[in-house]
């Protein structure tokens, strides 16, 4: 294990913008750094931690913590300490003692200038790829759709609108509420990976319920390259559970501690912090210690089924609860809810409260707003769809922004303000299928059967009874004279070859059914049910979906209509219904998903004069509710609960039956007249703007074409990685036995990966390898940590340029140096500065790009190279000197551009808080305050943005 001593300097590996790190702590396993210049802390295990001891040697150059630069002239070591005896350049007598822990915090790495001037080279190839690396950085991080070029999916585009509206937020806080199957977990992911591509978040949390844990760690692993680490008891009791060696440790330090040695052990790690990107299921949330889990530090935390949050203004749920402490501590926040507003205004104004405490104070104020709605709807309306404003609109558009500009120039503008002053606005998207074009349809086939004689049950029989007569058998006996059960077996068999999935509400009736169809007539099915564990659950869902050797039907209790992804069958059988019409709608939303081909045929047997049948014709008739999706559900519900529990009480009274489709029509008619004219419209318009998703899927094309293949073979070549044809647009990658050192995300046994979105998107055994890929970020990192291609020296070949010729191409980066809470690179992200001077420091760069130069440019010998250097370097030092200047100007074009788009952000951020809080005083004066020290903040890390040589290359024209 490294020695580490408190007062000594190290340099973190992975992170070197850091700067120079001060050995704050340490204790028996871990050591805590502080890094000084970016006000952060990182605390690591002592025996892995990723850290460099820097030390200097008799000769080197440092800069103290008051910026003076002195050349070393002895050192001495105490105890691991080291005190460096240093003079300013030119005064050998003025020697003055620099203990390290007085050392400046901004690390000057062994620039690209003295590594030339030193002599030391590296190729001409080395040098390319160095500088075609900072440019691939450069691009990405600048790129308006960085973190959304990696992920494994079809690029559609109400999906990429929100994922491009939210993700460029700085913790973004939203309610995800497209319609079931519209890709919420989809647009999540978006919004997690853009986060973590532009460092906005590092740390992230995922809940979801039991059922979908697994399907979710696999879809971010599949489509997003996140690995997640699945949190339950398990894994908390072995994180807490010391090793062998810890135990050791301990011990031998409790025995030094007895001899007065060493301070007490401490095992009260929070286990929550060992890893960045957690997954955990809603049981785990309620059991585990909240306290560890908010105070984990969490940049991004997402809760799937947001609906299951029941609250009540005097009796919130105990799962509402740890969600809104979570929701308290961490920066972003994404819910995820297909049913947002039909639980109630009420239990939609608590998951809005949860996102925006501060726009949303209250329940009547935001009761009262909803009345606003409409007005504000009509407005938006108008003005989204006229082209000239007339004065009257502009007027009342003022009227409600007295701030702003309302003129057609400031169009998007003023759309965007109303929405986020009045509309869901910044805080909710939702889209449907009424907006979002291109679904299959469903259709419905309702089979009336005969009731069986010992189905009947008095007419004061509990509901349960009525509803589902099979709760009345203890086993699965009622399954022989079932007429629904001989129906399924005759309908498999008609559909042989087709897979169907089963649903019914109650979890003994799944269970008997797969009993009785499996084991008793030998039909191929599947069973799906909350009695199941999580593992058995995954493994029937994928026995379904095996398409050669699977089952053909799935049988699953009501869990199965939540979340999971069952596309690829056509068939839906409803072997009853629930009485709650968003469940009916859960249900059909496991096949009428994206990526469903057919249209989705909807069966529901039922017996006559039953229950079941009242319930069909109240969905069908009453609301169409099976073949259209049925936003009012919950609402028409409430309406009608009277007539519904009169017709449910007598069955076979038709009178009764017509008299609430009647009603349920009437209530359906309205309320979809209301949602379609009302705040559906502002809505829309958040949630989906088909120009601009169109622009983005554009976008993005384009940049698929831009492949990372040429670089990256480039990259393996330098590195030893084998590359083999695997096909057009697929290659296998494999250790090659050359690898000095293992290749970032390259496994032992090889990978395949290809750079087309359509092969990736067929072929899950390959890797989709874009610019955003983990093995090319690494890739990144490698070559841009080490110092190869920082200098050399290259032979220039081309007939019309005179031999002997001295040209010198420079690659600078501007990068700000910037505690992480401030995200400086919303602003600024890293950024090349490339010039090219001849002899008499005349810049050429944008007549001869680097591109055409390479092409012309060769290997020289070593010595060759290094007597270059040795004969030319007045000179070289002179223009390297000379242009520093003048590449600062160009950084600092650079940096004002930075700074006004900072100061235009933080500006209109202000101008809404400042807005909000006249309307609303539980916006505090603290937050303005807090925006205002940001500003500031940011205006002096961005003024103040590192600026450095990053590569050179001396050319010498030659034959
Ligand atoms: N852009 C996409 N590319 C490829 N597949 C997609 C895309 N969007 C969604 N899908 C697939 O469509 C299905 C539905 O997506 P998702 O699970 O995200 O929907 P959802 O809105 O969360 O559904 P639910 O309301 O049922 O939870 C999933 O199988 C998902 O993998």
């Amino acid at each position: 294990m490294t020695d580490f001593t408190p007062g000594q300097r190290w340099l973190s590996e992975s992170e070197t913008e850091l700067g120079l790190g001060l050995i704050k702590e340490v204790d028996y396993r871990l050591v805590t750094v502080s890094y000084p210049a970016v006000e952060e802390e990182r605390t690591y295990a002592k025996n892995n931690a990723p850290l460099s001891r820097i030390t200097f040697d008799v000769g080197d150059t440092l800069t103290t913590g008051d910026g003076l630069d002195l050349v070393v002239q002895s050192v001495e070591d105490h105890n691991g300490l080291m005190v460096y005896h240093a003079h300013p350049a030119g005064e050998p007598d003025n020697v003055q003692p620099v203990p390290e822990s007085l050392l400046g915090h901004r690390l000057r790495l062994s620039g690209a200038q003295d590594r030339l001037l030193t002599n030391q080279l590296s190729s001409n190839r080395w040098f390319e790829l160095r500088v075609a690396a900072l440019d691939a950085r450069a691009h990405r991080e600048g790129s308006p759709i960085q973190g959304l070029r990696g992920p494994r999916i079809d690029l559609i585009g109400h999906q990429l609108h929100i994922a491009d509206q939210v993700a460029r937020r700085y913790a973004p806080r939203v309610l995800l509420a497209d319609e079931v199957g519209l890709g919420k977990t989809i647009e999540a992911g978006l919004i997690l990976h853009q986060q973590l591509q532009t460092g906005r978040a590092r740390r992230a949390l995922i809940v979801v319920p039991d059922a979908l844990v697994h399907q979710w760690f696999v879809e971010m692993a599949r489509r997003f390259n996140l690995r997640f680490s699945i949190f339950d008891e398990e894994r908390l009791n072995a994180l807490s559970r010391p090793s062998v060696d810890d135990v050791k440790e301990m011990l031998a330090d409790i025995f030094a501690e007895a001899e007065g040695e060493a301070d007490a052990p401490e095992l009260d790690d929070n286990p929550f912090l060992s890893e960045q990107l957690v997954l955990c299921s809603t049981a785990f949330l309620e059991g585990c210690d909240i306290d560890s889990l908010a105070e984990a530090d969490w940049d991004l935390v997402i809760v799937d089924e947001a609906h299951h949050l029941h609250w009540s203004p005097d009796a919130p749920s105990e799962a509402y609860q740890r969600v809104e402490r979570l929701a308290g501590a961490s920066r972003g926040l994404l819910l995820l809810t297909a049913t947002p507003e039909q639980l109630g205004l009420e239990s939609h104004f608590a998951r809005l409260r949860l996102l925006d405490p501060d726009r949303y104070p209250d329940l009547d104020t935001f009761i009262a707003e909803q009345d606003h709605y409409r007005e504000v709807a009509d407005l938006v309306g108008e003005l989204h769809d006229r082209e000239d404003w007339p004065a009257d609109l502009k007027q009342r558009a003022a009227g409600l922004l007295p701030d702003e500009t309302v003129d057609e120039a400031h169009r998007d503008a003023v759309l965007a303000e109303l929405l986020d002053r009045f509309g869901p606005g910044r805080v909710m998207f939702r889209n449907t299928r009424h907006n979002v074009a291109g679904f299959p349809a469903r259709q419905v086939h309702g089979d009336a059967l005969p009731l069986p004689d010992a189905y009947r049950v008095d007419e004061d029989e509990e509901l349960e009874l009525r509803l589902y007569p099979e709760a009345g058998f203890a086993d699965d006996r009622w399954c022989a004279d079932d007429p629904r059960v001989s129906w399924l077996e005759r309908f498999l068999k008609e559909h042989r070859g087709e897979k169907v999935l089963v649903i019914c509400a109650r979890r003994d009736t799944a269970i008997d059914l797969h009993a009785h169809c499996g084991y008793k007539l030998g039909m191929n099915l599947a069973v799906f049910h909350e009695g199941m564990d999580l593992i058995e659950r995954d493994r029937a869902a994928a026995y379904f979906a095996d398409q050669e050797d699977g089952a053909q039907a799935l049988v699953c209790s009501e869990i199965g209509s939540e979340g999971r992804n069952f596309q690829f069958a056509h068939h839906l059988v409803l072997l009853d219904l629930p009485l709650d019409p968003d469940l009916l709608e859960q249900r059909i939303g496991r096949l009428d998903r994206i990526g469903q081909s057919e249209d989705v045929q909807i069966h529901v047997p039922h017996f006559q004069g039953h229950a079941q049948e009242v319930l069909f014709h109240w969905y069908h008739q009453g609301m169409n509710a099976f073949e259209h999706t049925n936003p009012a559900g919950h609402e028409i519900r409430q309406r009608t609960g009277d007539a519904l529990e009169k017709a449910l009480n007598a069955p076979e009274d038709g009178a009764a039956l017509d008299a609430l489709v009647a009603a349920t029509r009437e209530q359906a008619d309205a309320l979809r007249q209301r949602l379609e004219e009302g705040r559906d419209r502002l809505l829309e318009l958040a949630s989906f703007d088909p120009q601009r998703a169109e622009v983005l899927k554009e976008r993005l094309a384009d940049a698929d074409a831009d492949s990372p293949w040429p670089f990256m073979t480039r990259v393996f070549d330098h590195y030893g990685v084998d590359q083999e044809e695997h096909s057009d647009d697929a290659w296998i990658l494999k250790p090659g036995s050359h690898m000095r050192e293992p290749f970032p995300h390259l496994p032992e046994d090889g990978i395949t990966v290809t750079d087309q979105r359509g092969t990736a998107l067929a072929r899950d055994d390959m890797q989709f390898l874009t610019w955003e890929h983990p093995m090319v970020e690494g890739a990144l990192d490698l070559i841009l940590d080490e110092h190869r291609g920082k200098a050399s020296v290259s032979l220039l070949k081309n007939p019309r340029i005179q031999a002997g010729t001295l040209l010198l191409e420079l690659v600078y980066t501007v990068e700000p140096e910037a505690p992480r809470h401030l995200q400086t690179d919303r602003f600024l992200p890293v950024t090349t500065v490339r010039r090219l001077l001849d002899a008499n420091g005349r810049d050429l760069s944008s007549a001869i790009t680097h591109e055409a130069l390479c092409k012309q440019c060769h290997k020289l010998e070593k010595p060759l190279a290094r007597k270059i250097v040795a004969s030319q370097k007045a000179l070289l030092e002179e223009r390297l000197k000379d242009d520093e200047e003048k590449a600062a100007t160009q950084a600092r074009a650079v940096i004002d551009d930075a700074l006004a788009r900072m100061r235009e952000s933080q500006d209109r951020d202000l101008r809404r808080l400042r807005a909000l809080r006249d309307k609303n005083p539980l916006v505090r004066e603290e937050e303005i305050t807090f925006l205002e020290r940001q500003t500031e903040a940011l205006e002096a890390r961005l003024a103040d943005a590192r600026f450095r040589l990053e590569a050179v290359r001396v050319i010498v024209a030659g034959n």
